[in-house]
């Protein structure tokens, strides 16, 4: 009650009117079960976000673009064990169709690129920034949602895709204050895990299942993971060894040697992965990237490249990842492969980033110039004036209700964060004048301009 007393003196002394609410209200308040409201001062650091991811993809070439939220779950249906295609927000809508609220954006992105696929020019290099969604049980507490800056190349087979990627991405980090003293990128290749077990005899269809085991290595460990290649994988004692030697090599040299060992020739991913440091290089961010063998990540469809950026210190869950998908095309129907690759960057674990940084921007709530008529019927007048200055280019808060005190309109306009409050008032406004504050000075060095209307462009211009 005393906290509530409190803020109702705050909200009058702002001059703005609050209101009650009952102790039980007929409805719940809080938005469902791990998702998220941005009220207005959260939402400025989202589009401050969102507006760097838009600059980095521009910056890029890319294009942007959008599908609805709401997918049939066949996009997701892969029996490889993922736990994103396990946690479907899924439902059976009025038609009988069996949708869900989309759990990534590729599937979207292949099957648009699909729909429209006599018509499109490859490379495609598209982007967006979808909320995606997760049914956790509650007592996770995870969140359900998040939203995924999305960044894709469809229909180059070099890696110069996936380096253009990269080099997106750490656009966007330059571009938030973040360094590769902050953040790092793990690259490796999943095509030499394959040829490894494809000499050794593994049925290809084993590949995604067991990349999908692999990447749980960091959570439960090689014993339970060597396990659940036995028994999940099936894949014979031998091979789970040598796979697990796959990803604990230390090095590009010693991938190379296992790989020789293995019998696998010097193949693809060997190249692949020369190659990506190679051109990181000449793009200048070389210096940003790590080989790491053990990064295999969790989606079934990549087939070659993944990287998954991470923050030094090592205390946080992946900032971004991704990796080539060649075959996710045709498993959609493609008449032949179709190169893609692409990757997902979060809006959380970024954000826990710089606040631990303490990089986060200052977005204070502002306008500028607040409009305040000076009695009811002087609200006409303040509109007309408002209307001017919009048409000048400036964002203007109009005030809806005179206040009886100039003091309060001077407590509106600090609210809003007005640099300048525009007071309209009878006499002035029968001259054709607009009383003019410059609020970002203090009192005494407050230039006070009456502002001829009809100067009102030239003034604005200055
Ligand atoms: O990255 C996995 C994921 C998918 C959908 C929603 C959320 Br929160 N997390």
């Amino acid at each position: 009650r005393l906290r509530a007393e409190e803020e109702q003196k705050k909200r009058k002394l702002a001059g703005g009117v609050g209101f009650e609410v009952m102790q039980q209200p007929p409805v719940k308040l809080e938005p469902p079960s791990g998702t998220r409201d941005f009220y207005p001062d959260d939402y400025r650091l989202q589009t401050w976000l969102f507006d760097k991811f838009h600059a980095a993809a521009r910056a890029s070439g890319f294009e942007l673009f959008d599908a609805p939220v709401l997918e049939r779950q066949e996009l997701y249906k892969r029996k490889a064990g993922e736990e994103i295609t396990s946690q479907m927000y899924g439902f059976v809508d009025g038609d009988g169709e069996e949708v869900t609220l989309r759990p990534e954006m590729t599937p979207t992105l292949a099957r648009m690129a699909l729909g429209r696929a006599h018509s499109q020019i490859l490379p495609l290099k598209w982007y967006s920034i979808p909320q995606c969604w997760r049914y956790e049980a509650i007592q996770r507490g995870r969140k359900r949602e998040h939203y995924q800056w999305n960044v894709d190349i469809i229909g180059c087979r070099s890696v110069s895709a996936e380096v253009e990627l990269l080099s997106t991405a750490v656009f966007f980090f330059k571009s938030v204050g973040i360094t590769n003293a902050d953040v790092k990128i793990k690259v490796n290749s999943r095509k030499v895990m394959g040829d490894v077990l494809a000499a050794a005899g593994v049925p290809t269809e084993s590949f995604a299942p067991v990349c999908v085991i692999l990447d749980k290595l960091d959570k439960i460990g090689a014993e339970a993971v060597e396990e659940q290649l036995l028994e999940v994988a099936k894949l014979p004692a031998d091979v789970s060894k040598r796979v697990l030697a796959v990803l604990a090599c230390p090095n590009l040299d010693a991938l190379r040697t296992l790989a020789k060992d293995s019998g696998v020739s010097d193949g693809e991913g060997m190249k692949d992965l020369e190659s990506v440091f190679e051109l990181a290089n000449a793009y200048g961010f070389g210096d940003w990237l790590k080989f790491d063998a053990s990064l295999v990540r969790g989606l079934a469809y990549y087939t070659g490249v993944v990287f998954e950026a991470f923050d030094v210190r090592g205390e946080l869950r992946a900032i971004m990842g991704g990796g080539r998908y060649d075959r996710l095309l045709s498993l959609y129907g493609a008449m032949t492969e179709v190169p893609a690759c692409g990757f997902g960057f979060g809006d959380c674990v970024i954000v826990e980033l710089l606040k631990e940084r303490g990089q986060l921007p200052h977005l204070p709530r502002n306008v500028d110039v607040v409009v305040a008529p000076f009695s009811a019927d002087m609200q006409g007048p303040a509109m007309t004036v408002a209307a001017g200055l919009r048409a000048g280019g400036a964002r203007v808060d109009l005030m809806l209700e005179a206040k009886k005190k100039a003091g309060a309109a001077f407590d509106y306009a600090n609210r809003v964060g007005a640099e300048y409050i525009a007071f309209v008032a009878p006499n002035e406004f029968s001259q054709g004048k607009v009383r003019f504050k410059d609020l970002r000075v203090e009192d005494e060095d407050r230039k006070q301009v009456d502002l001829n209307l009809n100067e009102l462009d030239r003034a604005l211009d200055a």
